[in-house]
């Protein structure tokens, strides 16, 4: 596990330079003052691009990779710039140089076109930290859900649904949100695949055959763990107060609740790394890139994530 000393720098990663995010994260920037928790905030990619985005230079650690921002327009020349400011910042924070890493969004079909082998920053991350799995969570102030399948199609999610898979990742989950969010005694609810979580395998069998096996192995080992519940009355505002973080079967089940509830300042967090890593919660954005429509709040509230984990991982 690296160790960061308290001032070390946390680091925003420009992303895909025709997107909002390098507008969003020098907005980020700016608005918190260039510093957060005593540490400073370093934008990591093309000088260029930040800086014709607002961003003083000297606040940028420069890429070999130069890229090109024209918004809206991607430029799969931009890809090494792009993956290189990524590599770079997991280099720094696991070499304990760096606290924590904000990753502006993004353009996986772009970086693909170019060879790119990961589906997102999660699966990039686990490989260059050589974290045996990384875990996906998206948290606000009012919710937290983790999908246990990602970037799947739709039909290959009932097959990749294993007792195996659940258990691992609500216990990755859970001892983040111990570790790394002060929840003393954690509570995970598991959201049903099926309608109405299968109505006694009349819908289904995976909640009779996986789901609740999964569940009461996890309770074995003295974890509070509740479900499977039907996906579709888990997430109003009553139902949320029965559990600390929802564990989802699929990508949308899990994204449209916080979404919906908090698109503004919603954050994503990845789960069993050795190093911090937070995003916002939403994507390129390429039709409002360069409009100076982008909102930078969920850049912002990602930054804080950060820095309240750094905090509590530096205890
Ligand atoms: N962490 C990451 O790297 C992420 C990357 N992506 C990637 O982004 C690309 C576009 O994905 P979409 O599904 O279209 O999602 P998106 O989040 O880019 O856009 C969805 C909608 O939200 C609006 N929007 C997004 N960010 C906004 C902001 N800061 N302020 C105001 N409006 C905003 C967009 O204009 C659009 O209407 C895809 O390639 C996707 O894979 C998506 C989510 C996270
Ligand atoms: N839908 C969430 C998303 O695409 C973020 O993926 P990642 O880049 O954080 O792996």
């Amino acid at each position: 596990m690296p160790t960061s000393k308290s001032a070390d720098p946390i680091l925003l990663t420009m992303g895909e330079p025709a997107g909002v995010g390098p507008e969003v994260a020098v907005r980020a920037f700016q608005m918190l003052g260039g510093t957060i928790n005593g540490r400073p905030l370093k934008l990591i990619g093309d000088p260029d691009v930040f800086v014709s985005c607002g961003a003083p230079r000297e606040a940028v650690i420069a890429t070999k990779a130069r890229a090109t921002r024209v918004p809206g327009k991607p430029d799969r020349a931009n890809a090494a710039a792009t993956i290189e400011a990524i590599a770079s910042a997991v280099s720094l924070a696991m070499k304990g140089q760096a606290a924590a890493l904000v990753t502006a969004p993004i353009n996986k079909h772009v970086l693909m076109e170019t060879g790119f082998a990961f589906p997102g920053h999660t699966d990039f991350l686990q490989a260059l930290t050589g974290a045996p799995r990384a875990v996906m969570m998206l948290a606000s102030e009012v919710i937290r859900v983790v999908p246990l399948t990602v970037h799947i199609p739709i039909a290959k999610v009932p097959g990749s649904i294993s007792i195996a898979s659940i258990v691992e990742t609500a216990e990755i989950t859970l001892a983040a949100l111990k570790r790394d969010f002060g929840i003393a005694a954690p509570r995970l609810a598991v959201a049903g695949l099926n309608p109405h979580a299968g109505e006694d395998g009349d819908i289904g069998r995976e909640e009779i055959d996986v789901l609740r096996p999964a569940i009461a192995a996890l309770q074995a080992k003295g974890h509070t763990v509740i479900g499977p519940l039907p996906s579709d009355t888990m997430f109003h505002g009553e139902a949320r107060t029965r559990y600390d973080v929802a564990l989802c079967m699929y990508h949308d089940q899990a994204l449209i609740p916080i979404k919906t509830l908090s698109f503004w300042d919603g954050v994503n967090v990845t789960l069993g790394l050795p190093i911090v890593r937070t995003s916002p919660d939403h994507g390129t954005a390429f039709e409002i890139a360069g409009t100076g429509k982008a909102d930078p709040r969920s850049m912002v509230a990602a930054v804080r994530m950060a820095a309240a984990m750094a905090d509590a991982r530096a205890r």
